[in-house]
């Protein structure tokens, strides 16, 4: 196993970029969980349904925007025909001063009509801040008893982000749809009125474009809001790969990750641009339906004036549909369109993630593991018998697993069946080259089996390659809280020593002082401790010996909430005394412990021997393989005889 492979095992998750989610979303991104949620527009209408008077109030107060935008051509008409064209200015000018009047009062109207959207928008934010709350109050609950997150991780960050963002956003979204929808509509009365006042020849040119704009941007309103919330999603997700890889910049350089992490953003960036792509290529056809509905119909006046004016439509009823059409109609129109694509989507990507998070009923929640008492700043001894996903499993259990390096490559493992009971020991000894690694990486979910199926505590760690894959970019499994893996290679990064102790606990727990004295102790790294300085000292990871830069990735292990430990010869740079006290802590910790061996003093302390031998695999007690394994008895022979057993 290269060096950096082996020291990215160590590495928390996060330090590859496969960190949980902060900021905007809750981020629950199984499939479909992006798309607009079901029953939106019926929870919208009950909602609005629910409050009458402001309705009322909304639609009495927009009517003096149709009167001003009515007044706008109408008076613009009669200025020109029965004052000005006719030689009348006092009559034009009055008429003048009748569109000016009418402008104020639309303005007055405007004025309240935003007190009105107010009293809907807050009750909104009201309900989405109850919603909001409750959820908190459940993930605050269930994180408790969550493996690996801290509970004021979930009850505080993610509440207090999705109420400052989420909820402001659906809020100010809301309101933005329904002054855009509302003013859209009115403006339409307005000047649709005007224009049967005018000369009602006006309707034939103005209405069927008009018509057909509208038809085409409610044709592309599905579409481009859909394109709209991927594009969203895909923005938030590479803010979120970004700045997940900027936190873990110094592990991703320490596990020479670079290229991983690179790849992983550039990956990011191009299904942003790919989103945004798609939302252009549909901003065409809202182009299309802003030109039929709202340019058209300008361009046909003005082609069909000589037609009109033999219709016996006057000038001023001319200059009036023309007022109608670029004053009034068109910018709503324009408001309308945007507004819809953008603010529309928003709200509807961010309702949809609001009401997803809702708390769900407490019959159906999934039972959540039993709190580890490491939240509580307990080293990991007594916390791995408690933090099991299903205690009465089996730690390992392997049923038929085949691995190879490549879909042309001989299997390293063939069809290997294995159970190391929860609490169990086992040994893992086999000559150079058998899979030892190998075989701790597919348990510790880093590599994905070719066949067959592995489990920690009951739950499996990552489903088989499909058949001819190439196996991917190591990156560690969701399980990746069932265990911890100490390679060869041990990673230790430049920081305080209580850094590097602590970088595998959960985010937030505070473990004092004395207690990670007291896991340095156990596994012999005390000495080394205070000769740094103590828990407060500097690590130079240069500095270290190999053997010493062993003892505080075996001290930072035995903290570790995990139930089941992995030794990938994690004590072979520690003398044979030195190394039997760290086997012996990891004994003492609980939960269930994995060694590859390179010494016969680790496999007498295990409860059974797993011997790879390729086809010859067998496992037993140190007793029965000495009996039933020659290769098992050649490798006793050849190790050192122990110091002590
Ligand atoms: N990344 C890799 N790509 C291709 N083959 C690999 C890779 N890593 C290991 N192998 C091969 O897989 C086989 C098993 O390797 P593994 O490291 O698991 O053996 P091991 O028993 O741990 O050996 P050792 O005791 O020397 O560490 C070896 O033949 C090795 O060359």
């Amino acid at each position: 196993m290269t060096e950096s492979g082996a020291a990215r095992l160590e590495a928390p998750a996060e330090a590859v970029g496969t960190g949980s989610a902060d900021g905007l979303a809750p981020h629950r991104r199984a499939g479909g969980r992006h798309r607009a949620p079901r029953g939106l527009g019926r929870a919208g209408v009950r909602f609005l349904l629910r409050r009458p008077r402001v309705l009322l109030g909304l639609a009495g107060w927009s009517v003096l925007e149709a009167a001003h935008t009515f007044a706008l051509g109408f008076a613009l008409a009669r200025a020109l025909d029965d004052g000005f064209l006719a030689a009348r200015p006092a009559v034009g000018l009055a008429w003048l001063g009748v569109a000016a009047a009418g402008l104020l009062a639309g303005a007055w109207g405007t004025a309240r009509v935003y007190r009105q959207v107010a009293a809907l928008a807050e009750p909104l934010r009201d309900e989405l801040v109850r919603r909001v709350v409750g959820r908190g109050l459940y993930e605050a609950v269930a994180a408790a008893g969550a493996p690996g997150r801290a509970a004021d991780d979930a009850a505080g960050t993610g509440v207090v982000s999705r109420l400052t963002h989420q909820v402001e956003i659906a809020r100010d979204s809301f309101a933005g749809l329904v002054m855009v929808s509302r003013s859209f509509l009115f403006t339409l009365i307005g000047a649709v009125s005007g224009l049967l006042a005018l000369a009602p020849v006006l309707l034939l040119v103005v209405v069927p474009p008009l018509v057909a704009g509208l038809a085409v941007f409610a044709g592309t309103l599905r579409p481009l809001a859909r394109r709209q919330r991927d594009f969203l999603v895909a923005d938030e997700e590479l803010a979120r790969e970004a700045g997940t890889a900027v936190r873990a910049l110094r592990d991703v350089t320490a596990c020479g990750a670079q290229e991983r992490v690179r790849q992983s953003v550039v990956e990011k960036v191009a299904t942003e641009r790919r989103a945004a792509d798609a939302l252009a290529y549909w901003g065409v056809a809202r182009a299309l339906a802003l030109g039929l509905g709202g340019r058209l119909p300008v361009v046909l006046l003005l082609v069909l004036t000589p037609w009109l004016l033999r219709q016996g439509v006057s000038a001023g009823a001319l200059a009036g549909a023309l007022t109608y059409l670029t004053q009034a109609l068109l910018p709503a129109l324009q408001s309308l369109v945007h507004g819809l694509g953008g603010a529309g989507a928003r709200f509807a990507v961010v309702i949809g993630r609001l009401r997803d998070g809702a708390p769900e009923p407490v019959s159906d929640v999934p039972r959540t593991p039993v709190p580890g008492p490491q939240a509580a700043g307990v080293p990991g001894a007594r916390a791995a018998a408690a933090s099991g996903a299903d205690r009465a499993a089996p730690a390992v259990e392997l049923r038929g697993v085949t691995f190879a390096y490549g879909p042309a490559a001989e299997p390293v493992l063939a069809g290997l069946d294995l159970t190391v009971p929860a609490g169990g020991r086992l040994a893992v000894v086999g000559p150079s080259g058998a899979g030892k690694s190998t075989l701790a990486l597919l348990v510790a979910g880093v590599l994905r089996p070719s066949s067959g199926e592995i489990r920690l505590h009951g739950r499996p760690v990552l489903p088989p390659l499909p058949e001819g894959a190439p196996q991917p970019a190591r990156r560690p499994s969701p399980a990746v809280e069932q265990r911890v893996l100490i390679p060869q290679e041990s990673y230790v990064f430049t920081g305080s020593v209580r850094e590097n102790l602590c970088c595998l606990l959960p985010d937030g727990a505070a473990v004092p002082g004395p207690a990670l004295l007291g896991a340095a102790e156990a596994v012999g790294a005390d000495a080394l401790v205070r000769r740094l300085g103590g828990i407060d000292g500097a690590v130079d990871p240069a500095a270290l010996s190999a053997g010493e830069r062993q003892q505080i990735a075996l001290a930072r292990s035995y903290l570790s909430p995990a139930p089941l430990v992995v030794l990938d010869e994690a004590g072979s740079h520690l003398d044979p005394a030195a190394e039997e006290v760290a086997e012996r802590a990891f004994i003492r910790r609980g939960g269930a412990l994995m060694v590859i061996a390179h010494r016969i003093s680790s496999a007498l302390r295990a409860d059974r021997v797993l011997v790879l031998d390729g086809g010859r695999t067998c496992c037993g007690t140190h007793a029965e393989l000495l009996e039933r394994s020659e290769l098992y008895r050649d490798l006793a022979a050849g190790w050192a005889p122990p110091s002590r057993v």
